[in-house]
């Protein structure tokens, strides 16, 4: 699913409003009444009291067509003006007319904080001020109103955007903006609902479909992406029943120290059930037993050394190569990987103490073959190119890296972010349950394991991803987001590839 801008959402709005021949106020009223739905779906006639804040702009306009329905379905609700200026919208008017023909309790204008109501903490507060029109920060009484709102704890739904939130920008430091409970946004996903430093705002997500002409939409140029069901279906590559283990790849991964060699056993699982047809490790003498142990499906090369790596076997033949989880940083992992980048014809997965070693020594970056892919988490992002300001600034930064270097990635986080040069992937699989040790070394493993059996590296890179995530999402059904380990993730992948095929399945919630 594309992630629009602002500007196409709005080039989306009058293209539609022309091809199918209504008046934007009919578009209002169809992407309000949708709103109106969802919350009466919800409310089921309870008899709470809603208060509903308009601007008085078309988000505002949205505003006055759910409190009108509301009105007309019974609700008690009370209807504010939030009367930051005087330039109402058209739509925003003649819904104000409509409004004030069904009730007596016309709209309370708000001019300023004179006229703030009491607002309870069981209030049903509906924040209608500012949706893709905000073009600056929220100032003065409107700003404290904000932070009224939000100081009463009351559930807040927002229509469209939670208002104070740029579609494309990282609010300021102090900004004033409304942390909502629910947001019913329209049409398209904005790419804010999925930053870390952004994502808390919006609180549940759900899109609602608008009808805006899908051809302008199918049409439309984006180089960020929602990874959905329907895009990695596509990426899949069934298995042929004419077909043996050498047709699935050799995944060979490198990795692990004393204290340390759980990373590779996990990564070496993960990859032996996502389906790699041969599956060796590369790790210190210490590690023998443990993996012959842990994991008798995977064969085991040793190192020289007993504790860490120092070397790598020159004359091994690998589909991919993953390097990196449990490692350490030590000089004689540093000669390992060097070795390995000099001598390797492999695509390569780095990961971890991987990402670790090459940030120390940059001079390795150049030695990367194309499209290899990095999985960093933040922290390891940071030593590798450096403090950016703000969620965007370090999206143009990775997306120069990823570019500079010809490399795809992997950046980890609640919604994983894989950039590939000018392209984003942002995934919407996973949940909290997987923040645990190790849930990382078993996304190597997934992506490893793909690229072994010949997937695009950026396609096994998105594909991964989802995957993994779902395989949290599945373990997590049956154990708690507290009870998940890594390890239930690596296990649940082969579940998880069935899941994309069962078609009562939705998309997971964002
Ligand atoms: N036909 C359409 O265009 C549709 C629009 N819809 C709604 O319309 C919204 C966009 O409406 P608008 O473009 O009127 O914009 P908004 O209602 O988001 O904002 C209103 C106006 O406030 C002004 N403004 C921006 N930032 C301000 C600030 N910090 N302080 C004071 N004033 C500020 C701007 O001039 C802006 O146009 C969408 O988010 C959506 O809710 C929906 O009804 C669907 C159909
Ligand atoms: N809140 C969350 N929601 C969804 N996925 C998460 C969440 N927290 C962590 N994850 C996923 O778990 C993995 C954690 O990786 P990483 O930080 O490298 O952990 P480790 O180093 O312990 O293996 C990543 O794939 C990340 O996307
Ligand atoms: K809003």
């Amino acid at each position: 699913m594309k992630i629009l801008s602002a500007e196409q959402l709005s080039e989306a709005d009058k293209i539609s409003i022309e091809k199918q021949k209504i008046t934007s106020v009919e578009l209002m009223e169809r992407a309000a009444t949708l709103v109106f739905n969802e919350i009466h779906k919800r409310l089921q006639a309870a008899p709470i009291p809603i208060k509903i804040f308009c601007g008085i702009g078309n988000n505002g306009g949205d505003g006055l067509v759910v409190a009108r329905h509301l009105i007309q379905h019974g609700y008690q609700v009370t209807v504010f003006v939030v009367n930051y200026s005087d330039k109402r919208s058209d739509d925003f008017l003649s819904n104000y007319e409509r409004l004030k023909e069904i009730t007596n309790d016309w709209p309370h204008l708000i001019k300023g904080e004179a006229d703030f109501p009491m607002i309870d903490t069981g209030d049903f507060l509906i924040d209608a001020m500012f949706g893709i029109g905000l073009n600056r920060p929220i100032e003065g009484w409107v700003a404290r109103l904000v932070n009224l709102m939000n100081e009463s704890r009351a559930f807040t739904l927002s229509v469209d955007m939670p208002s104070g939130l740029f579609s494309d920008k990282t609010p300021g430091k102090d900004a004033a903006v409304i942390k909502a409970d629910y947001t019913l946004s329209f049409q398209a996903p904005k790419l804010v609902f999925f930053l870390p430093g952004t994502m808390d705002y919006a609180g549940d997500l759900q899109i609602i479909d608008i009808g805006l002409d899908r051809e302008f939409l199918a049409g439309v140029s984006s180089k960020i992406f929602l990874t959905d069901r329907d895009t990695v279906l596509a990426l899949y590559k069934h298995r042929k029943k004419n077909s043996h283990k050498g047709d699935y790849g050799h995944a060979l991964i490198a990795g692990g120290s004393y204290g340390k060699m759980g990373s590779v056993l996990l990564t070496a699982t993960a990859a032996l059930r996502t389906g790699t047809g041969l599956c060796s490790l590369y790790i210190p003498k210490c590690g023998y037993e443990i993996i012959q142990t842990g994991l008798p499906e995977a064969m085991v090369i040793t190192d020289p050394e007993n504790e860490l790596l120092s070397d790598f076997p020159a004359d091994f033949e690998a589909d991919v190569v993953c390097f990196g989880m449990g490692a350490g940083t030590q000089e004689k992992s540093v000669n390992a990987l060097k070795k390995l980048l000099e001598s390797s014809n492999s695509p390569l997965v780095i990961d971890a103490d991987g990402l670790n070693i090459i940030s120390a020594n940059k001079e390795f970056l150049s030695m990367l073959p194309e499209n290899s892919v990095l999985t960093p988490h933040p922290g390891e992002l940071k030593r590798l190119i450096g403090e950016w300001k703000d969620d965007f600034h370090k999206l143009q930064l990775v997306k120069d890296f990823s570019k500079k270097y010809k490399v795809i990635i992997v950046l980890k986080g609640a919604h994983t972010f894989t950039i590939n040069r000018d392209e984003i992937f942002i995934n919407n699989s996973g949940n909290p349950g997987m923040a645990t040790a190790g849930s990382g070394d078993v996304l190597s493993g997934v992506i490893t394991s793909l690229i072994g059996q010949a997937y695009e590296p950026i396609s096994a890179a998105v594909l991964g991803v989802f995957i993994h995530g779902l395989s949290g999402d599945i373990a997590s059904e049956d154990l708690g987001y507290e009870g998940v380990i890594a390890g239930d993730i690596a296990r649940n992948m082969g579940r998880a590839i069935k899941e994309l095929f069962r078609s009562e399945i939705k998309d997971p919630e964002y």
